[in-house]
């Protein structure tokens, strides 16, 4: 085999809470996850040498995207086409883990907005590590692709689908899963009764370790278990009044246009508004995929142009 394509999922953090800071600088957090369908597309190739090349575009392109969010700094765009490109690492830290000295190229074509809290670096890298296994015949369960994935970043994990089982380590992206950890020890949650999310990126990127340095740790954090029986229960609107993340407040701090996006949200009827992960971008739940539509239209009229509307991954994962 020469060349391997896969579609990089994007995820939502329903749930967000802060245990405890650690020596190491991270945090301990519980964060439940679902992956939704807005995707990259990643395709590695193999090549004749032992370089490792990586090609990053917007999709629709850079100068669509510019148009379409008046103000934003340009270096948000600016995706790392060399080394320090999380694909590139993924690649290269595999094949040292394997032994081989192969070489690669790589093109993302990017949908997911970047610095936006929806885990696209982490999820490109997901993939470049299954794409290389499989040009390099590791399998797919190998528990190296867990150990590198998990130097690699603390979302990693989840989109290598490394939720343990019985059998060993599932191949394919998780769907939903509580994290644990600083979010690389998971645990697979049912998924049911989910309505579509509406999702808006602000026109501004926020840096998850500048987030991360303004939180608090809460002297009593909340528990995640009425928002996973809620999902256990199907029950969309009960769902939605359980959403929480700590880090909204340094997100709010940092930037004005959290609030500004969670304000227009709220009028549109959406349900449980809130910041994916360190943000910027926000999501609530629709009533119905026609609420869903509508709703995204009426956030790029007032100005939020890059919103768009996701479902949780299906079943079975289309992605292999
Ligand atoms: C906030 C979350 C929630 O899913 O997602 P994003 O907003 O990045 O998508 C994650 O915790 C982001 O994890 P990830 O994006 O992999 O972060 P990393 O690159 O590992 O870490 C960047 C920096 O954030 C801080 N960090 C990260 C994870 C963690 N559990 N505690 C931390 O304090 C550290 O200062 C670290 O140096
Ligand atoms: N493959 C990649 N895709 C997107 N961004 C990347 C990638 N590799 C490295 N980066 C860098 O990581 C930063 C944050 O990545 P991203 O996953 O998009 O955001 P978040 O951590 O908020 O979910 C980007 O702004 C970019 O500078």
């Amino acid at each position: 085999m020469q060349a391997v394509t896969t579609y990089s999922p994007a995820k939502l953090n329903l749930f967000l809470e802060l245990h405890a800071r650690r020596d190491d600088g991270y945090h301990e957090l519980e964060t439940v996850m679902v992956a939704v369908n807005r995707y990259d597309r990643v395709e590695v190739r193999r090549r004749e040498d032992s370089k490792i090349r990586v090609v990053a575009r917007w999709a629709p392109s850079m100068a669509v995207w510019q148009q379409r969010l008046p103000g934003l700094d340009a270096s948000v765009l600016q995706i790392p086409q060399g080394a320090g490109n999380l694909a590139y690492q993924a690649a290269d830290r595999l094949r040292e883990a394997i032994g081989s000295d192969c070489g690669f190229d790589i093109q993302l074509e990017k949908t997911i907005p970047a610095g936006a809290g929806m885990g696209g670096a982490s999820s490109n890298a997901a993939s470049v590590l299954r794409a290389v296994a499989r040009l390099c015949d590791v399998p797919l369960h190998d528990p190296l692709l867990w150990s590198v994935g998990a130097q690699l970043g603390s979302d990693v994990p989840f989109f290598l689908g490394a939720t343990r089982t019985p059998a060993g380590l599932p191949a394919s992206p998780s769907r939903a899963a509580l994290a644990t950890g600083r979010g690389e020890q998971l645990r697979a949650i049912e998924l049911s009764g989910m309505n579509p999310f509406v999702v808006a990126f602000p026109p501004q990127s926020l840096s998850t370790a500048a987030v991360y340095a303004a939180c608090q740790v809460p002297p009593e954090p909340q528990a995640s278990e009425p928002l996973r029986a809620a999902m256990a229960a199907g029950d969309a609107g009960l769902m939605t009044q359980h959403f929480f993340n700590r880090l909204a407040a340094p997100a709010r701090q940092l930037s004005p246009w959290i609030d500004r996006l969670l304000a227009a949200m709220r009028a549109l009827d959406l349900n449980g508004c809130q910041l994916t992960g360190s943000g910027s971008a926000c999501f609530a739940m629709a009533r119905s995929k026609r609420h869903a539509i509508r709703s995204v239209s009426r956030l790029a009229a007032r100005g939020f142009q890059v919103s768009f509307f996701v479902s949780p991954l299906p079943l079975p994962s289309p992605l292999q």
